[in-house]
């Protein structure tokens, strides 16, 4: 038996667009051969829907769609489609009103429909919000072969692997004290830094503890703040991973079961000359390469899914602006994107000059706006009402603004989206101006720590092979002035960050493990941090809460991101 697996990209929303990519790989499966299609969580609607799911006319469009494609599809082919299914049983015996589903299409028909069992509703997922969890066993046969089916979070409850257990149910052992001979499961599984190998791990583990292969096909796009990898993969009964799909791209593969083994076998298992491969691994490797992969398609797809095709973004010479100009660059073409100088007085020469070589570098256009007489104008416009007052924030955030105005004019002028520039670091600690440099439809490193901005600028300079390299420029990408400088507003004469913030790897340091690892101000201390620094590292997150509330969405590329996944009060005491 041949199982292919289309790793798809789908479209919130899109239920046409979305049937006619099953439509394709389904004709691309029949040609090679396959038995049987898996396709991702929730393929036809794409995910997450959220609240599209509460509207009756999307579902029934939805019903009626999948139906279309019944008929459309090679009819000897099986093929696994994932949509939301409405609950007949809502009205009398109560719950939600859709499943989580997938669906069996062959000859022209629905045969089958299996509901996803374990909803997930922590972090970015609120499945619990839409759906009724499924109560059965999801199985059904082709030829002599049992296929278990699962739906992405039915297969995350190994307790022996996280050494905790998070629901009451296990589908895995479920479907293996069933005797199934295979588990496949349909995903829709968010990307962030290092979940590929945590993935595969725990599904080996899954393979070992289960002795039943699975194969695991997860869809890749980026669809708002949540970028979606792909990295499909299979494991075969002796916990080898003999399958592995792309990263960040989309993907197809067909992968033989062979009952007469009772196992699975991987087309990339072995090479042209039939002698075994290498163990099989994801590409691009973890680290720099895969999170600046993460983010292009963050970009990619949040500006072709919203329908731009033209980005600005305010370029000052610095690394965070620097590092998001080419990740647009890679991500729709340097042609699409536009920098805007903005000198003020306070700017130094270097912030123009490498601003400029950076564009050159990359290839992008560039505008000059000079800002001086903009700070004048509001200096006068001002003076009565802040006579006597000295120089401070207030002053220093009107040049922030001003520039975020400018840029806001010329999106709406020209109809470029507006990237905003700032990082994790920054984010965390509101160590930026609302409706200045948080302007902006799309943040694209605001998940990046500031850190993690330098080697992956450093790595684009020195590491990557996949974009313009130095051999073909004669010299690095990134101006190596912007990296070796102090990070700076340059909102007053001589300001640098670290006037105001911790060393970058000092405050990075805390807050990793205050946001992601959930330490509490006392063990960051006694890890080694100094105690009046942690509390007010502290202190500064919990006061930005309003502002990151009035951010513009970010790429996830973290485990706790400041996206949807994470839902802090603002108005609330000072020691939370
Ligand atoms: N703009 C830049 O490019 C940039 C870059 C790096 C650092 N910075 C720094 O960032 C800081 C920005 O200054 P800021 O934070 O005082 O200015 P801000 O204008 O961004 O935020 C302060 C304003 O937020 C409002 N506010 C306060 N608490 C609120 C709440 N709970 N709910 C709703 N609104 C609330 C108030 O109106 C207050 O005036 C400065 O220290 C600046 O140097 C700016
Ligand atoms: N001089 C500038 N020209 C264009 N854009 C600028 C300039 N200074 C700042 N910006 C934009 O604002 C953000 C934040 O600046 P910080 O240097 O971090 O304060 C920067 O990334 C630019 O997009
Ligand atoms: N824990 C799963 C849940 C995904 C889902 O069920 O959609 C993941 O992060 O991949
Ligand atoms: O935001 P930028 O580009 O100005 O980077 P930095 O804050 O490091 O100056």
């Amino acid at each position: 038996m041949k199982i292919a697996i289309a790793q798809l990209n789908p479209t919130i929303g899109d239920i046409f667009g979305n049937s006619n990519l099953i439509l394709e790989a389904a004709k691309k499966a029949e040609v090679e051969g396959a038995n049987l299609l898996l396709t991702p969580e929730l393929s036809l609607i794409g995910y997450p829907p959220r609240d599209l799911l509460i509207d009756p006319s999307f579902i029934a469009a939805a019903g009626a769609q999948l139906q279309q494609l019944a008929q459309a599809l090679p009819p000897k082919l099986a093929v696994i489609v994932g949509t939301a299914v409405p609950n007949a049983n809502a009205v009398q015996l109560g719950g939600k009103s859709l499943f989580n589903s997938a669906v069996l299409l062959q000859n022209g028909a629905v045969k089958k429909v299996f509901h996803k069992r374990l909803l997930p509703t922590y972090d970015v997922f609120d499945e619990d919000r839409y759906f009724e969890p499924g109560e059965n066993s999801n199985y059904f046969s082709i030829g002599e072969a049992k296929i278990g089916v699962t739906i992405c979070e039915d297969l995350w409850n190994n307790e022996e692997f996280w050494g905790k257990r998070s629901y009451a149910g296990d589908p895995v052992s479920d479907l293996a004290k069933l005797g199934v001979d295979l588990v496949v499961n349909l995903s829709a599984s968010p990307y962030c830094a290092g979940k590929r190998g945590v993935r595969s791990a725990m599904l080996q583990h899954s393979v070992i503890r289960c002795g039943i292969p699975i194969i695991y096909a997860n869809q890749i796009g980026g669809n708002d703040d949540i970028i979606f990898d792909g990295s499909s993969f299979a494991v075969n009964r002796k916990s080898d991973l003999i399958q592995v799909l792309a990263s960040f791209e989309t993907d197809f593969a067909v992968l033989e079961y062979d009952a007469a083994k009772q196992d699975l076998v991987g087309s990339n298992q072995q090479n042209a000359a039939g002698i075994e491969a290498a163990p099989l691994s994801f590409y691009p490797a973890e680290g720099d390469a895969e999170i600046w992969a993460a983010l292009v398609l963050g970009v990619r797809d949040y500006v072709r899914k919203c329908g731009f095709s033209k980005v600005v973004l305010g370029l000052s010479g610095g690394i965070d602006s620097a590092l998001v100009a080419t990740i647009a660059s890679c991500a729709i073409g340097p042609e699409n994107v536009l920098g805007v100088l903005m000198p003020s007085p306070y700017s130094s020469d270097h912030s123009v000059n490498d601003a400029l070589e950076l564009a050159r570098n990359l290839g992008v256009a560039i505008e000059l706006l000079p800002i001086g007489d903009l700070m004048k104008t509001y200096d006068r416009t001002l003076a009565n009402l802040f006579v006597n007052t000295p120089f401070g924030i207030a002053e220093e955030n009107i040049q922030s603004r001003i520039r975020g105005n400018l840029l806001m004019a010329i999106s709406n002028k020209f109809g470029h989206l507006l990237l905003s520039t700032g990082n994790k670091s920054e984010m965390a600690v509101g160590y930026c101006t609302l409706y200045g440099d948080m302007n902006g439809g799309l943040a694209v490193i605001s998940d990046v720590p500031k850190t993690r901005v330098y080697s992956l600028c450093r790595w684009l300079n020195y590491g990557s092979e996949n974009i313009k390299n130095q051999a073909e420029l004669g010299k690095e990408i990134i101006p190596v002035n912007i990296i070796s400088k102090a990070p700076s507003a340059e909102l007053k004469p001589g300001q640098i960050d670290q006037d105001s913030l911790p060393d970058y790897d000092v405050l990075d340091d805390i807050l990793q493990r205050s946001i992601e690892n959930h330490e509490s101000a006392q063990q960051i201390i006694a890890a080694g941090h100094d105690e009046a620094v942690v509390k007010r590292v502290v202190k500064l997150v919990r006061q930005a809460e309003f502002k990151r509330r009035q951010a513009a969405p970010g790429l996830k590329i973290s485990d706790r991101a400041f996206g949807t996944g994470w839902r802090m009060p603002i108005a609330k005491v000072s020691s939370y």
